[in-house]
């Protein structure tokens, strides 16, 4: 789907991306995580040619990216960044009907899109659709982003630390919503993070980057429990397979059996889970409806280490 072949880019002699050559299926959620400065932005830039390749190739769907017209390419991937990207003097319909409007798309079905779309992020269309920008909170403006970027339907989807600037509690949220989008349209998504436990909640594969170079890449499970190096050991921190129960929700784990206490979402993850029943000294946290025990966290931290 996206192919990248001995990829170099230099910034007036300093090079930031050293050669590196990946592949991404199609629907698959491919993340770049590595420290800042490591090039992943550059990576992603390079694919939708916002940014000149030095040398090698990159293809998208099978063509090389130089075959495409500029716009053409552009048009085919949404792109979402930190800071959102919208345009400031355009209410949030109108944000989100440019590339629909750019591929000539009649006006029912952009406004019928527009609608759909903010459903899909969870805004009220009759709330937010005339909202401008600056009216949004950090986390409605980026959802806004993710429905811009969905809304000419594209195969691909390039994330710049999109969830990056908001507050941890609204983006755990964003992170779990956008997972289930994501169940549910399986686009081909690029998504570049330096947060672990995001990489390791929404990736299919994860890349680790250093230096302009691909360390390693794999499953979130081969990446944490088969570090290559002591990089990615050390980025992975010392909790190791503890950071993987990030990508397993409580509701999966949950027994009949009732617990004291103020009770958990099933929406949790076992590592929220977990902290929770470290925090209050016992073996057994409430669930809407049920409970988790410490024992059953700890099967699946066993299993996932065979
Ligand atoms: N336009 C530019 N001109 C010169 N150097 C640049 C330019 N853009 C990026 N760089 C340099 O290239 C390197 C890689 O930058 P890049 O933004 O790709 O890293 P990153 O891994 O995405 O970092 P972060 O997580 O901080 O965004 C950095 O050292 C950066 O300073």
């Amino acid at each position: 789907m996206i192919r990248l072949v001995d990829v170099v880019k230099n910034y007036e002699g300093y090079e930031a991306v050293k050669g590196i050559s990946f592949h991404v299926n199609e629907g698959e959620l491919y993340v770049l995580l590595g420290p800042s400065g490591c090039g992943k932005s550059t990576t992603l830039r390079l694919i939708n040619r916002m940014v000149d390749r030095t040398s090698g190739d990159i293809y998208v769907e099978g063509e090389h990216v130089d075959s495409f017209q500029v716009e053409t390419l552009r048009k085919k991937m949404g792109y979402v960044i930190q800071s959102t990207g919208l345009f400031p003097h355009m209410n949030v319909e109108d944000n989100i009907a440019t590339v629909p409007l750019l591929l000539k798309w009649d006006a029912e079905r952009i406004k019928k899109r527009g609608r759909e779309m903010l459903e899909l992020v969870g805004l009220d269309p009759k709330i937010y659709g005339k909202k401008l920008p600056k009216e949004l909170s950090g986390g409605e403006a980026q959802r806004v982003g993710v429905a811009r970027a969905l809304a000419s339907d594209p195969h691909i989807l390039l994330m710049d630390e999109p969830f990056g600037a908001v507050d941890p509690i609204s983006r755990l949220r964003l992170q779990n919503e956008f997972k289930e989008i994501q169940r549910k349209l399986k686009k081909t998504v690029i998504f570049v993070t330096h947060d672990v436990e995001e990489a390791l909640l929404l990736g299919d594969k994860i890349c680790i980057m250093r230096d302009g170079e691909i360390v390693q890449e794999g499953t979130p499970e081969e990446v944490i429990l088969k570090p290559e190096d002591a990089f990615v050991q050390d980025f992975f921190g010392k909790e190791g397979a503890l950071s993987l129960l990030t990508r397993f929700k409580a509701r999966e784990y949950k027994e009949t059996e009732k617990a004291e206490g103020e009770p958990l979402s099933d929406d949790a993850s076992l590592k929220e889970a977990l902290s929770e029943m470290i925090l209050r000294g016992v073996d057994r946290v409430p669930l809407e409806k049920g409970s988790l025990s410490l024992q059953g966290i700890m099967e699946v931290i066993r299993r996932e280490h065979k």
